[in-house]
């Protein structure tokens, strides 16, 4: 699809603020694509429909997990976890995307996931250090995404799950098997490296 057009189709869906958030997600990931080999319109895309159902009512994420064969245990966690994987449904049929890569970058960007594509770490990544985001420690992702995805990945997983356990909220598990999933990945990396 082309840019002008999604990004027309995505401001109705947004406020102004989450707007900026998401243009700021599109220019980070369009970076992180062209640094690490990611396809640059794919990136794009799942960057500007990455919230697409960000404001919709709870109510109605909710019946879309339970009526839609989404996994269940999304209803048992906060409401935060439930924009993306519905975010992934509402983008195929009311927008009508149909790319598995860009709807899976969609889906796990909160999350994240067991083996995550590429595009699914630029995603994930991006929404994280996008330069409108300010908290402490974003700036240490930041460096690091200049070097290594998978460790600035896997540097914003454990934020995350140390944030989500000192608010003393329920960790959605797909974020631990992000952490364990990129853990090995850099293990396997540093062996190769290593035994040249
Ligand atoms: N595994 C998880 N379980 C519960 N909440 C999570 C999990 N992973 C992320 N979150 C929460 O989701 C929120 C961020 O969601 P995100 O999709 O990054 O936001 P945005 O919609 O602003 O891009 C944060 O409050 C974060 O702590």
């Amino acid at each position: 699809m082309e840019r002008t057009k999604a990004l027309e189709i995505v401001k109705k869906q947004l406020t102004e603020h989450r707007f900026i958030h998401t243009l700021g997600v599109e220019e980070t990931s369009l970076a992180l694509a062209e640094k690490y080999g990611v396809d640059p319109k794919k990136a794009e895309t799942a960057a500007i429909f990455h919230d697409y159902a960000k404001f919709r009512p709870k109510e109605e994420m909710r019946d879309i997990v339970r009526s839609e064969g989404l996994s269940q245990e999304l209803l048992y966690y906060g409401n935060e976890v439930l924009h993306a994987p519905v975010g992934a449904f509402l983008v195929e049929k009311e927008v009508g995307i149909t790319d598995r890569d860009v709807l899976s970058a969609i889906y796990y960007h909160t999350t994240g996931q067991g083996a995550m594509t590429e595009l699914e770490k630029v995603i994930f990544l991006a929404d994280y250090i996008e330069p409108n985001r300010q908290f402490p420690g974003v700036e240490n992702v930041r460096e690091m995404a200049e070097n290594d995805l998978d460790q600035a990945c896997l540097m914003a997983v454990k934020n995350t799950i140390t944030f989500l356990m000192k608010q003393n909220q329920k960790i959605y598990p797909l974020t631990f098997e992000a952490y364990n999933g990129l853990l090995q990945e850099i293990k396997l990396k540093n062996k190769k490296e290593c035994t040249g």
